[in-house]
């Protein structure tokens, strides 16, 4: 399968006006990064039957009609973790260009939550440090390795 491209949103807009193509719509995604105490965050394999199956990512889904980011988030990490998440930090957006689809991720910290961690999907988990050591990783879920590694002027291979 192919690797999901990196967009800014400025070279979006320039290659949707191009004649030849009709615009494909944005899919905005919630993406929860839970955090521990020590730095570690945790990665959720995506499960069997979804797109990127056995991918390591952070868990999270797409926003339904009315959602607000956070709301969505709070849902997801209910249904895939079984946990109640608190305060939600919002952190950073990243558009992925896959071919299956233009995804917005709306990637948000959460340091705080409620229940023990439950694998709804029957996906695996991991909790991680730089570098990543489960692969293989997502291709939307690099640019957090790395905004991870600047933040804690980590340097070297972020993943394996
Ligand atoms: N959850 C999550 N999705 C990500 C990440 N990075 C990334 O590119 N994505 C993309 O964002 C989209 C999220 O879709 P999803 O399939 O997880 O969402 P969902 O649970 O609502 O899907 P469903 O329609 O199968 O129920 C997918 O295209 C996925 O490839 C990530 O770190 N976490």
């Amino acid at each position: 399968m192919s690797n999901g491209l990196l967009v800014a949103d400025g070279e979006r807009a320039r290659e949707d006006l191009r004649a030849d193509q009709a615009p494909r719509s944005v899919v905005d995604v919630a993406v929860g990064v839970l955090m521990q105490a020590d730095g570690q965050f945790l990665l959720t394999s995506r499960p069997e039957g979804k797109v990127y199956a056995g991918y390591w990512e952070f868990p999270g889904g797409k926003l339904e009609a009315g959602e607000s980011v956070e709301q969505a988030l709070r849902r997801e990490l209910q249904e895939e973790l079984g946990i109640t998440i608190g305060e939600a930090q919002a952190w950073k957006t990243q558009m992925v260009d896959y071919p299956h689809a233009l995804v917005r991720l709306h990637f948000c910290k959460v340091w705080d939550w409620q229940g023990e961690l439950q694998m709804r999907e029957a996906q695996s988990h991991a909790w991680q440090t730089l570098p990543v050591a489960v692969t293989p990783v997502l291709p939307g879920t690099i640019p957090v390795l790395a905004w991870f590694a600047e933040e804690r002027q980590f340097t070297g291979a972020t993943h394996a």
